[in-house]
């Protein structure tokens, strides 16, 4: 199967008009710009909408919650029209199958953000998955998650992009896979512990790369951004 590789800015900030800054920076270079908590905690849904009407928007909350919270919080951010929309995969198969449900009865059909589950957060190696439990390493639970959340009508899902290869043999090409830590060469990991760059991402096999820091942080993130994309298309 041919897969092409986007580039997804995550514009972290708690500033309007550094995100609609940046958003213009990086238009001509990446598909979409994600907002998450940070932003729409700190500058407000009306400043998430204000974005999302120039470009097309990821918004990365996380939902993680019991099933009927979910579902409202869903419902109720439907206005945003977010092209995709994040929870938790380890909310479990009820949550994500109220997050669908409610996705599908509040978009319309031809105008519906893909459902993403967040596998194993990539800032956790394994011996930090260790310390809540999990033994048998990032791997294994990012397929386990990986399945459950595809069983639960999710589209795909949120995984570093060193899960990407055991999640196709074990699910196929239909998830979307969504891979942040990524870093381009020398640049700094930071929180990030599940890194690959972005070609490398690309020659795993995702659909989508997020990058956040390598560009917000970057001197001329326009410039970083459209060498990220030349990376991911040379
Ligand atoms: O597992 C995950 C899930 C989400 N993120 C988000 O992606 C960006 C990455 O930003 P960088 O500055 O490139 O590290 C950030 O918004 C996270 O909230 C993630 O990193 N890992």
């Amino acid at each position: 199967m041919t897969r092409t590789t986007g580039l997804i800015a995550a514009l972290d900030t708690q500033s309007p008009q550094q995100a609609q800054a940046w958003a213009k920076a990086v238009g001509p270079s990446a598909g979409a710009v994600k907002l998450g908590m940070e932003f729409a905690y700190a500058a407000g849904f009306q400043a998430v909408a204000d974005v999302a009407g120039t470009t097309p928007l990821f918004l990365d909350l996380k939902l993680h919650d019991i099933p009927n919270t979910v579902g409202a919080a869903i419902r109720a951010l439907s206005y945003l029209r977010p092209k995709m929309l994040t929870v938790h995969a380890s909310g479990g198969r009820a949550m994500m199958e109220a997050a669908r449900k409610a996705r599908d009865d509040a978009f319309p059909a031809n105008d519906r953000p893909a459902l993403l589950a967040v596998t194993v957060l990539t800032s956790l190696d394994d011996a930090a998955l260790a310390e809540t439990g999990v033994g048998d390493g990032a791997r294994a639970q990012v397929l386990r998650l990986g399945k459950l959340a595809m069983q639960s009508g999710m589209d795909g899902l949120v995984c570093s992009a060193h899960e990407i290869a055991p999640l196709r043999d074990s699910l196929g090409d239909a998830p979307l896979l969504v891979t942040p830590g990524i870093r381009p060469a020398g640049s700094q990991a930071g929180d990030q512990k599940r890194v690959m760059t972005p070609a490398e991402a690309r020659n795993a096999g995702a659909d989508w790369i997020v990058v956040g820091r390598p560009i917000t942080q970057a001197e001329n993130p326009a410039a970083a951004a459209a060498a990220i994309l030349a990376e991911l298309t040379a």
